[in-house]
């Protein structure tokens, strides 16, 4: 079957520092698959190489088996790939029901339809509706997203990645700043979400980690050092050794 997402020999230099080195990643159709590294090990340039927000020095990167090299991120976005980032990315005077409006609108092809009364054509209004129930936001509806509780903006924040209908989602750390709690539901949540989708996230927490993901790689210095199963790399000597520490066992 073909892969979600395929990586083969992707490189990236900013000047003469090669951050990316010759990585080698799939990510099956359907899975929940985690990006764990030490900072700074390229795990968030990965992530613009794949959604088009940086070109690859060298190599191929396919979705759905197509080459996506050099195409902008809303033509791979309308292939079925969407992305949250690292940093809340959401419009503060907005409310949440304008924002999961605008990405619906957006995304249903209505996106300069300033004009008119978008509340009156129904599919905005029930595919806005479903998402806000989906975030478990209803009573948030008309608060401006620069009021909500962190937690609840970056659950607002997933509303938007996913408003689109994409098959194939990458969530950048989605659980930074919150709580354990907070952490728990955001977990079940994003289980949620991605039921019958394809997951690519890049995460600290271990705990998000092992409890979310079918398969994990592990990036060190840009480079792809173990692929498996959370039983796998826990017992993987390479990745115990430049990251996960004993701990881990
Ligand atoms: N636009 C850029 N220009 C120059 N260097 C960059 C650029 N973007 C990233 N880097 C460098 O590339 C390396 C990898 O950065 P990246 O943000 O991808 O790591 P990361 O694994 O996501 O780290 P973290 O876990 O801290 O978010 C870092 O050394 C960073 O300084």
């Amino acid at each position: 079957m073909t892969n979600a997402i395929e990586m083969h020999g992707v490189e990236k230099s900013f000047g003469i520092t090669k951050v990316i080195q010759g990585v080698t990643l799939s990510v099956a159709k359907g899975e929940r698959h985690a990006l764990i590294g030490p900072n700074g090990a390229g795990k968030s340039t990965t992530f613009n190489l794949i959604s088009g927000y940086m070109k690859p020095t060298s190599g191929t990167i396919l979705l759905n088996g197509q080459d996506i090299v050099g195409l902008p991120p809303f033509q791979i976005n309308r292939r079925g790939l969407s992305r949250s980032f690292q940093v809340t990315n959401v419009f503060a005077k907005m409310t949440v029901w304008e924002n999961l409006r605008c990405a619906v609108l957006w995304a249903t092809g209505h996106r300069y339809a300033f004009w008119k009364n978008v509340d009156a054509l129904p599919e905005v209004r029930e595919r806005t509706a479903q998402i806000l129930q989906d975030i478990s936001l209803v009573s948030r509806r008309d608060v401006p997203a620069g009021l909500l509780t962190y937690a609840e903006q970056r659950a607002l924040e997933i509303g938007i990645t996913i408003a689109g209908g994409a098959d194939v989602v990458l969530l950048d750390e989605p659980t930074a700043g919150m709580s354990h709690a907070e952490t728990e539901r955001a977990v079940e949540q994003i289980r949620r979400l991605t039921e019958g989708r394809t997951l690519l996230i890049v995460e600290h927490d271990m705990s998000v980690v092992f409890g979310l993901a079918d398969r994990i790689s592990v990036l060190v210095y840009g480079e792809v050092i173990a692929t498996g199963t959370p039983a796998e790399i826990r017992g993987n000597k390479k990745v115990k050794e430049a990251y996960l520490g004993e701990e881990a066992a």
